[in-house]
């Protein structure tokens, strides 16, 4: 049996998740969000072995505080709120949940293509301010989806699960860039024939709905730009389900204001909350979701589940099973 440890969640954790890890160990449950609950997350970290989080920042600062600490499970696939070089420094193992949110973050996206392409949101409003007083006419048609083509930045667990709705679902011819072409073959050969590896420029150029799925990281921040938005099909609709500062926000703004794009559906943004000065707060053709890709009832749930059982894992000496490389960045 493993010798109790001491951990720290600063996060809500399901019940039955947070009786799991206090049967094992000595938990603390503390976030550091809630001014009331500060002083309690700062003295638990001298002590604690393993930690359970999300998007609270662990940056090299926090991680001084907590010299005992052996591993931190975060609630999340990204991985950006955490130090990653200062972990690796330390020898601190980083688990995530990749995996168990792919096909829910996917149906997030596809709503927002749904939602800008054929103005949901808008309409609804119309519709519940008591102004739909004739038959729709061509000023507030929409687009069509189906058969459009997709332009995916990013083809990872997520983009591929978005690529599986688009060509299958919707019959949408599905372009992707990421840092490597996907073996096909081998990793989705069910889109093989459907989703192609194309040069950048090819891709903004040929798609009518451009998704961003990227993590953010240094090579990714801020690469979504006004030099990318040009060179974006006229009248394209964008979606970012990623991370918001893989945008530059100013940019995004100037390309919906020009007419260059139609729309953009946001689940996220450079800054969370949503600052209230912020002009896509009410663009008329921005779709502002709250960072909601994972967040359903089971999906959740299934994230908490797997870094609960990472954290056990990994403080019993084994290995869990998604442990983010801090080596690869
Ligand atoms: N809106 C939400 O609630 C959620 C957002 N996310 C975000 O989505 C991200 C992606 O998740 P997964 O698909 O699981 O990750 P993944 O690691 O499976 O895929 C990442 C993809 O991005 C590509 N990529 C990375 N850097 C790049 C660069 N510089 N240029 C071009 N392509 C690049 C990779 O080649 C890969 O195709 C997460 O890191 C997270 O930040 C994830 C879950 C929920
Ligand atoms: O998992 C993530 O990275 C999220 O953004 C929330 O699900």
């Amino acid at each position: 049996m493993t010798a109790r440890k001491k951990v720290l969640v600063f996060r809500e954790l399901p019940d039955d998740q947070l009786a799991r890890l206090e049967a094992a160990h000595d938990v603390k449950v503390a976030n550091p969000k809630l001014p009331t609950q500060r002083d309690a997350f700062h003295a638990a970290l001298a002590e604690v072995q393993g930690m359970i989080g999300s998007s609270y920042p662990v940056d090299a600062a926090l991680l001084v505080a907590a010299p005992k600490l052996e591993v931190i499970s975060s609630v999340s696939v990204g991985v950006d709120n955490y130090a990653l070089d200062a972990l690796q420094a330390r020898g601190i193992m980083l688990c995530h949940t990749p995996g168990v949110l792919d096909e829910t973050v996917a149906d997030t996206v596809f709503a927002l293509l749904m939602a800008t392409s054929r103005r949901v949101v808008e309409l609804a409003n119309l519709v519940r301010e008591g102004r739909w007083d004739k038959n729709i006419g061509e000023d507030l048609f929409g687009f069509d989806v189906h058969g459009k083509t997709l332009g995916l930045l990013g083809f990872g667990r997520i983009g591929q699960a978005i690529a599986r709705r688009a060509a299958l679902g919707f019959g949408m011819p599905v372009r992707y860039h990421a840092r490597r072409p996907v073996d096909l073959a081998t990793q989705a050969p069910e889109l093989q024939g459907k989703a192609l590896h194309t040069a950048l420029d090819a891709m903004l150029a040929e798609s009518d709905f451009v998704v961003a799925m990227l993590p953010l990281s240094a090579s990714t921040r801020g690469m979504i730009d006004a030099d990318l938005f040009a060179q974006m099909k006229p009248g394209a609709i964008f979606i970012n389900g990623g991370r918001g500062a893989t945008v530059n926000e100013d940019d995004l703004l100037a390309a919906l204001d020009s007419g260059q794009l139609l729309a953009a559906g946001l689940d996220v943004f450079a800054k969370e909350p949503l600052p209230m000065a912020s002009a896509l707060r009410t663009h008329p053709r921005v779709t502002p979701l709250p960072h909601i890709g994972s967040a359903t009832h089971e999906t959740r749930h299934a994230m908490a589940e797997l870094a609960t059982t990472n954290l056990l894992r990994a403080l019993a000496g084994e290995r869990p099973a998604a442990v983010y490389d801090t080596a690869a960045v």
